[in-house]
Formats: structure tokens, C-alpha cells, sequence
């Protein structure tokens, strides 16, 4: 059984990593149906580590049609501590400029159809998401974008993401609004991620990859796909280098987080009063505490 103990998702323009070798596809089925597409498993500095890109290796999913429990759980499967997230973001803040990165700390909610939990159906845990990203992997990830001093690439560490629902991008007014709130960083996918990674009992950490002044921005009218577009290519090269370097770090020291046991307090019914089809398909996750 292929084992893998990092995974990587890789956002828009993140398709594939070119430094894995030893590559194999998995193919996996999940009871949430298919991920995005098979996991691609390899060697990257003397880790294993399983690639997933988000949207397809075609990117043919929209953020509202992303399988995001079939894709945390195809992670779990294979046994996945720590994931390492890549993403496209547009820039709220002036200091935040596109081709920088930001290691975001928090997320603001503006999805509307999207199921962001493993639970329901006879089965209810509530899992504490004060602090949505591993503080650790956080800094490893911080620390590599730091220690590699890319050329034209500011870190800004910590950060509010908000995540919308998207297809199309925000109007001037929410644009605004969210910078009122003071969030930094915009996009579509993280938030449902990183809410069934902390329920699947894995560490969580964005690398947003700023392609874009969001609309607010007097030089830049609208968002086009154009502007990303152009920026996302040469983000997904800083963004491998920096996979690489944090992989590399990670694999020589794994930190022990406390998404590793964000269970443990957060069920509420008794495991032996639960749905029985619904404990079954959570076997994965529940295992430890059955
Ligand atoms: C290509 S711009 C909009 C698209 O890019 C981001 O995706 P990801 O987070 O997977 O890199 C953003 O969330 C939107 O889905
Ligand atoms: N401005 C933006 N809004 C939402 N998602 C994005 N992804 C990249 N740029 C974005």
C-alpha cells in the first residue's frame, strides 16, 4: 500500500510538480466520491509526498464543483499528517503585491455552496477552528519562502483569506467591503479545506501565491483571467521551489500539531449510540477513538 506521509494541493497554474521522481498515479474511491483526479506520489527530498491538483490536472472543476471531502479523504488514505496548500489569490492590501506570498492565519466565510464538514447523518462532532491553520507548518512554510529570497517575491506571514464562492470575481463594493474587514488576501477554495483537513486530523498551511490586485484597486478596473493568468506561471515556479524547501524541512523535523487530535474533544454523540452507516463511512477518521 503506497503511503505517503505530506501531500501537496496544488491550486490554479500548480498542475503538476516537476522535481517528484520516482512518480506512481494513484486512483483512489472514497465515500465521497472521486477526487479531482489521481494523486500523483513521488520522491521529493527523500520524503514521499502525494500531488493533487485542485482543479484537475486540465483544470476543469469550478470552486463550487471541487470534490473537497473526496480529496481530504483520498489524503487521509494514504496517510497524510501535513498539507501543504498552493493557491492563487487576489490582493487586498496595497503592501501585498501581485507574485508575493502570503502565509495566511485566518478565513473569513462567503461561500455559499459548499459542504465543509465530514459529519451530519447520525453523527455530530464540532471541531474547534479558532486558529484554522497549523501554526507549525505555517512557519516551516514561512520560513522557506524566506530562506529561498526569490527574486521580486515579498513573504508576508500571517493574514486574513477570505474564500468567496466565485465563479466570477467580486463586485468593487465587496472588494471593499473586505478590505473594511481588513482581510488580505482573496480566493475561492481554501476555507472548505482547511475545515475537513482539521476534521480529518491533518495540519493545514496555505502558500497564496498573489496574482492580482483584486478590483478595489484604483490602477486595476476588474479582475480579468488575462492578468492571472500571466502572473500564475511564474508563481507556480517560486511556488515548487518553495514546496521543496518546506518538504525538505518538514520531513527532516515532523512537528507534532494539535490538528493531529482535532477529535478528540469534538464529537458529541456517543460513538455507540452513532448511525451505524454513517460510523462506517467515517472509519477512516473515527478509527482511534472507536
Ligand atoms: C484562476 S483565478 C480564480 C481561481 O484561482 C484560485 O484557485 P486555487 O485556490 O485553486 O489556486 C481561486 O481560488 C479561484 O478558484
Ligand atoms: N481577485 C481574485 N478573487 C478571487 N479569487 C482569486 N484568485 C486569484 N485572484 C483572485
Amino acid at each position: 500500500m503506497t503511503t505517503a506521509k505530506i501531500g501537496v494541493i496544488g491550486g490554479s497554474g500548480l498542475y503538476k510538480m516537476d522535481a517528484l521522481t520516482d512518480v506512481e498515479e494513484v486512483k483512489l474511491t472514497t465515500p465521497f466520491g472521486e477526487p479531482s483526479d489521481a494523486l500523483i506520489v513521488g520522491k521529493l527530498e527523500d520524503a514521499t509526498v502525494a500531488f493533487l491538483a485542485r482543479h484537475g490536472r486540465n483544470h476543469h472543476l469550478l470552486p463550487s464543483e471541487l470534490p473537497f471531502r473526496a480529496n481530504i479523504h483520498a489524503m487521509k488514505q494514504l496517510g497524510v499528517k501535513y498539507i501543504i496548500s498552493a493557491s492563487a489569490v487576489g490582493s487586498l492590501k496595497a503592501e501585498a503585491k501581485p507574485l508575493d506570498m502570503v502565509v495566511p492565519d485566518q478565513f473569513i466565510d462567503r461561500t455559499k455552496n459548499r459542504i465543509s464538514t465530514f459529519f451530519g447523518e447520525g453523527l455530530v462532532a464540532h471541531i474547534a477552528f479558532g486558529d484554522p491553520v497549523c501554526d507549525k507548518l505555517a512557519a516551516i512554510l514561512g520560513d522557506a519562502v524566506a530562506n529561498l529570497n526569490l527574486p521580486n517575491v515579498n513573504l508576508h506571514r500571517g493574514g486574513t483569506y477570505v474564500c468567496m464562492e466565485g465563479p466570477a470575481f467580486s463586485t468593487k463594493a465587496e472588494s471593499n467591503l473586505y478590505r473594511s474587514w481588513d482581510a488580505t488576501v482573496i480566493g475561492m477554495t481554501n476555507l472548505p479545506e482547511a475545515k475537513l483537513a482539521r476534521e480529518a486530523e491533518i495540519a493545514y498551511a496555505t502558500l497564496a501565491l498573489v496574482t492580482d490586485y483584486d478590483c478595489w484597486h484604483p490602477d486595476h478596473d476588474s479582475v480579468t483571467v488575462e492578468m492571472v493568468i500571466a502572473n500564475l506561471q511564474k508563481n507556480a515556479v517560486n511556488a515548487q521551489k518553495v514546496i521543496q524547501e518546506t518538504v525538505k524541512k518538514l520531513n527532516a523535523n515532523p512537528p507534532e500539531s494539535t490538528a493531529h487530535s482535532a477529535l478528540k474533544y469534538s464529537i458529541l454523540t456517543p460513538l455507540d449510540k452513532a448511525d451505524a452507516a454513517t460510523k462506517e463511512k467515517l472509519h477512516l477518521l473515527l478509527q482511534k477513538y472507536l
